[in-house]
């Protein structure tokens, strides 16, 4: 079995997003723009905080993966590619999390 990815949703969003499909969840929210969205990911947000501390590993599960597929839709909408964020995670992998932390501008989160 070929392997899943995230690359693989990517896709399948970004062919959703543009269809007129009255049946796509993505469709309708691509539709409702980007606030729309990105307040969609920040409600899935903290359920997955809430599924971390208080719940069973399927819930942080589903609350993981409604996570991931609102973060590809809002990526979409912002026209950034998923490689970018992906080239972001491996040029870190030079460096320890803390060391990546001090290099950043004040003030950045
Ligand atoms: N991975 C997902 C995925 N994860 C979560 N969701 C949807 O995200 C929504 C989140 O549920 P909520 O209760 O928070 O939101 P809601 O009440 O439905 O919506 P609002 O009115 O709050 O906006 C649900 O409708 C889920 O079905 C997803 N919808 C689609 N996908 C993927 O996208 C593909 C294309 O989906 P369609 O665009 O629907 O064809 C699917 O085959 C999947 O691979």
């Amino acid at each position: 079995m070929t392997m899943f990815t995230l690359a693989d949703l990517e896709t399948i969003v970004a062919a959703r997003a543009r269809s007129d499909d009255p049946t796509s969840y993505t469709a309708k929210l691509a539709a409702r723009g980007l606030s729309k969205a990105a307040q969609k990911l920040g409600e899935e947000g903290v359920e997955t905080v809430i599924a971390a501390l208080t719940e069973s590993d399927a819930a942080l599960t589903g609350e993981a993966a409604d996570l991931l597929y609102h973060l590809l839709v809002v990526l979409h909408l912002r026209g950034l590619p998923l490689s970018a964020v992906m080239d972001e995670l491996q040029r870190r992998t030079a460096q320890t999390g803390l060391q990546e932390k001090a290099s950043r501008p004040q003030g950045a989160s």
